[in-house]
């Protein structure tokens, strides 16, 4: 079955067109959530962060299913979102201004090469200053639940041990949230975070940036749009209006490659 692999300043997709079904017949009698955890697998899979099936949508230009690596079903994914625009675009699924179905509502985007800019839906539970874990940290849902801990020295912050720690805090249950550590510089924040589903550090999180940059922007009072630096250096630009009605997340995406999956993949452990 083709698939296609492409990546988001860091954060990488398997993207399915999945409008015959092709994918619900590849999976057969095995689970959908076991196949995608095969698939997402760095060693004996393909490996990614997340997987995403492209629907036939009655009112948009096309419906998505995104899924974490582990599995688990999102209502939103920043990234994947723009991985998934310039897909349907080159795929000629969409026009370069397009609007999607996700869980987290109608989602627009426009395509512009690589570059692709997405507009989220407005982000809701803002909570200032709360404490976890004996922390004090922000809380904002930006299509995911997202906890955003203002730091000094992000090089110095264990990323996996205090994110797994936030992720699963009480305070967060049941459904838990994504963790961002943001460091605020002059021209721009840089992010580290901690993802719900992928359970580790990934090197960029597009809705964790979005909301690194409205908690950051409220706190210091800095003005959109906001540069944000991810993990391996790469920038994301967040753009948001004083409502956060207009909320809008671009950057750069790079096609991998295009494969096949064999069911093969599905017979083992
Ligand atoms: N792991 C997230 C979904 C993907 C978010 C991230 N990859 C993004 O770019 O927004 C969650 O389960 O809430």
């Amino acid at each position: 079955m083709e698939f296609s692999k492409i990546q988001g300043t860091g954060n990488d997709f398997i993207i399915i067109d999945n409008r015959d079904g092709k994918f619900d017949k590849f999976c057969g009698d095995f689970p959908v959530d076991s196949v995608v955890r095969k698939v997402c697998e760095r060693r004996r899979g393909v490996g990614a962060d997340g997987l995403i099936l492209i629907e036939s949508s009655e009112v948009a230009d096309f419906k998505w299913r995104f899924f974490n690596s582990d599995g688990s079903v999102a209502e939103m994914c920043g990234n994947g979102a723009r991985c998934a625009s310039r897909f349907a675009y080159e795929r000629g699924i969409a026009p370069e201004r397009m609007r999607f179905e996700t869980l987290a509502g109608i989602v627009e985007s426009e395509v512009r090469g690589p570059s692709v800019k997405v507009r989220l839906t407005p982000p809701t539970d803002l909570k200032l200053n709360i404490n976890a874990e004996g922390l004090n940290v922000h809380y904002i849902n930006t299509g995911v639940p997202h906890v955003v801990v203002l730091v000094e020295r992000l090089d110095q912050i264990d990323v996996e041990k205090l994110g797994r720690k936030l992720r699963f805090s009480e305070v967060f249950s049941p459904k838990g949230a994504n963790v961002n550590f943001v460091e605020v510089m002059l021209d721009r924040i840089r992010v580290r975070t901690y993802e719900r589903g992928v359970e580790g550090e990934t090197l960029a999180c597009g809705t964790g940036s979005v909301a690194s940059a409205i908690v950051s922007s409220l706190i210091f009072k800095l003005k959109p749009p906001v540069e944000v630096e991810v993990g391996m250096g790469e920038r994301l630009r967040v753009y948001f209006d004083g409502e956060l009605r207009e909320v809008f997340l671009e950057g750069p995406t790079v096609w991998v490659y295009d494969g096949k999956l064999r069911e093969e993949l599905l017979g083992g452990a």
